[in-house]
């Protein structure tokens, strides 16, 4: 089964990093696309992939083709494409915005075509995809795509209605946990703590945490009050938050991602 990419940047790598590290597909199975000759070799020599700047080879080549070109591309892109796919190859977009019925619109109505919305940790194989398919796509053709997104990371089918929420719940938060992680260590400095053991120990309480409430399968509020002592010292920050809308801030900033997507 050969993969194909069209657009070798931060996602795709990402995914084919992962990809590879798990064992699902080999070097030799992956074909990838990208604009410059700096991608295709930095690309070529960090996974030993065969790159090319040649999108309608990758098109004709791959059984499973990603769309891993930025959204404001697909009208270049897709023409460009649309001549050579093989009527059987399953095409799966990971672009923002893009609906179902959009990337039809460019290719064709007939295409077997699966969106979903990834996200970077799939580089080290803690990736959270959302996908939905379109009629052509067969259950057995689905859960072939399903467990290649699984090969990076956890990855659930959902309707299509609701992969502008996976969006600003995993495609986009990994950018606000690390604003978040960002933060919390340069508190760790201020009261006096070297910076890179304060990345260390604020990335591990982040891991710690989340790890924490998928194992133990706990409400986070309970996990929270696990923490909180009575006229402890976590109550004292947990009040700084309330106060400063922490919560209706992140609630915001995922409101803020979904319409963008919507609107895109
Ligand atoms: N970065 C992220 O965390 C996530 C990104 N996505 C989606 O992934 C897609 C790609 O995003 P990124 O990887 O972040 O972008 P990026 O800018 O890092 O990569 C885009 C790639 O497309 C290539 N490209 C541009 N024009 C091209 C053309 N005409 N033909 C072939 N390749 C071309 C570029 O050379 C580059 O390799 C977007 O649609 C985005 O919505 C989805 C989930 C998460
Ligand atoms: O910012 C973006 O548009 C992309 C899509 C989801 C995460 N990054």
């Amino acid at each position: 089964m050969k993969i194909g990419f069209i657009g070798l940047g931060n996602m795709a790598k990402a995914m084919i990093g992962g990809m590879l590290s798990k064992e699902i597909v080999r070097k030799e199975d992956i074909i990838g696309s990208a604009k410059t000759e700096h991608t295709l070799d930095q690309v070529n020599q960090m996974y030993g992939i065969m790159t090319t700047s040649d999108n309608q080879l990758v098109a004709k080549e791959a059984d499973i083709l990603f769309l891993a070109i930025k959204p404001q591309f697909f009208g270049e892109v897709l023409p460009e494409i649309r001549g050579v796919l093989r009527k059987e190859a399953l095409i799966v977009s990971i672009a923002a915005g893009k609906t179902i019925a959009d990337i039809e619109g460019l290719l064709s109505a007939d295409i077997k075509l699966v969106r979903c919305m990834p996200n970077t940790p799939a580089l080290v194989g803690e990736g959270c995809t959302g996908a939905c398919r379109n009629g052509h796509v067969s259950d057995e053709e689905m859960e072939v795509c399903m467990k290649l997104l699984r090969s990076f990371g956890v990855a659930e089918e959902v309707p299509e209605r609701l992969i502008n929420a996976v969006a600003g719940v995993s495609g986009c938060s990994p950018a606000y946990v690390f604003q978040f992680l960002e933060a919390l260590a340069d508190g760790a400095v201020l009261a006096g703590m070297p910076r890179k053991q304060a990345y260390t120990f604020a990335a591990q309480a982040v891991l710690g945490s989340a790890k924490l409430m998928l194992e133990t399968g706990k409400h986070p509020g309970e996990l929270k009050d696990m923490v909180t002592s009575p006229a402890g010292t976590t109550i004292e920050g947990v009040r700084v938050l309330e106060e400063k809308g922490f919560r209706g801030a992140v609630i915001d900033a995922v409101k803020a991602s979904v319409e963008k997507s919507e609107n895109m």
